[in-house]
């Protein structure tokens, strides 16, 4: 599949980008907010109380804004902080970026709103609930997909050290018994269900810190993803190509780990230059040490708790929750 620019300057002031070699329902915008915005938004992540923080088993720091889950996918809902919805716009600017997906390429919002118009069906979407990730060089999140509390529209903002995010398949019961990854995992919903994994991820996207990842329909629900714990980052440059195809010049070929990297188009200016510079002088690789990644990732619960906690809702299924 090409990686294809799709979005019209005219309509967003984001470069919104397909990524090489997987479905288009996943979408990368590099440099979403800018380098103050960043560091805003590090700061006021890392000024947040300690009993705040929850902390995996595999080190990983999370938090949940906006409110937490019942065990029965219902949100017991809280207000989102001021940094989350006002500056930067996080909110608004991840909804325009929605909004011109289904405007101009592939609509895909939830089907039950399919009948209402675009402002309603963004308005059904709209994030209510952010998930903030904390991960130490090292540290990483086995491959999962999100599960079914959420609406199937998720995005990302990335902060700090680059990472790169894994796409795999999962194995149909007929493959012949071929090399499988664990597919254990405690610390988020659904690792697969004991469902066999493919060992090779099918693509992987090098998330740049300012970056925008969207992942939605297919890629949501058909596939996994993770982050493996490295402490590096290693471009294969061997027979690599870089350049960037919107300014006329060659396209961008490197891999991480044996596999194609997704939005090598679309990596940051001095990234590209850095890996340029060793493919000319002839090198086979360039090790990328990683530091501290903070991801804020936006998604909208579909069953929200109305009024006050009765105390039969939360263990009675969906009851006094609205969708
Ligand atoms: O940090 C990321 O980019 C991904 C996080 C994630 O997949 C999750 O917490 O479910
Ligand atoms: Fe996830």
């Amino acid at each position: 599949m090409e990686s294809a620019t799709i979005s019209d300057p005219s309509a967003s002031p984001y470069r919104v980008y397909r990524l090489e070699g997987l479905p288009p329902e996943a979408i990368y915008v590099p440099n979403f907010i800018t380098e103050y915005e960043e560091e805003y938004l590090l700061k006021r992540v890392a000024e947040s109380p300690q009993p705040k923080w929850k902390t995996q088993n595999t080190g990983r720091r999370v938090q949940y804004l906006g409110g937490t889950l019942s065990k029965n996918n219902v949100l017991i809902p809280e207000s989102l902080p001021e940094w989350i919805t006002h500056f930067p716009a996080l909110i608004e600017r991840i909804r325009s970026v929605v909004a011109e997906l289904e405007d101009r390429h592939v609509p895909n919002l939830p089907e039950k709103q399919d009948s209402k118009s675009r402002e309603e069906k963004l308005k059904a979407w709209t994030p209510n609930h952010v998930l903030i990730n904390e991960y130490q060089a090292g540290q990483g999140i086995a491959p999962h997909e999100d599960g079914p509390a959420y609406l199937p529209i998720v995005a990302t903002v990335s902060l700090g050290s680059p990472q790169t995010l894994e796409i795999f398949q999962y194995l149909a019961e007929s493959d012949p018994s071929p090399p499988l990854t664990g597919s254990s995992r405690s610390d988020v919903f659904g690792s697969g269900c004991g469902r066999p994994i493919a060992t090779t991820p099918m693509g992987c996207i090098y998330l740049e810190p300012r970056s925008l990842f969207i992942s939605r329909k297919a890629i949501y629900e058909t596939f996994l993803h993770g982050i493996s714990p490295v402490e590096e980052d290693v471009f294969e440059l061997d027979g690599g190509e870089i350049g960037n195809r919107d300014e006329g010049e060659t396209r961008i070929k490197v891999k991480l780990a044996g596999v194609e990297v997704s939005n090598s188009d679309h990596l940051n200016p001095a990234t590209k230059e850095r890996l340029r510079e060793a493919i000319k002088a002839g090198e086979k690789e360039v090790r990328i040490k990683r530091d501290k990644r903070v991801s804020l990732t936006f998604r909208r619960v579909e069953k929200v708790l109305q009024g006050g906690l009765g105390v039969g809702v939360l263990g009675r299924g969906t009851a006094g929750a609205r969708r």
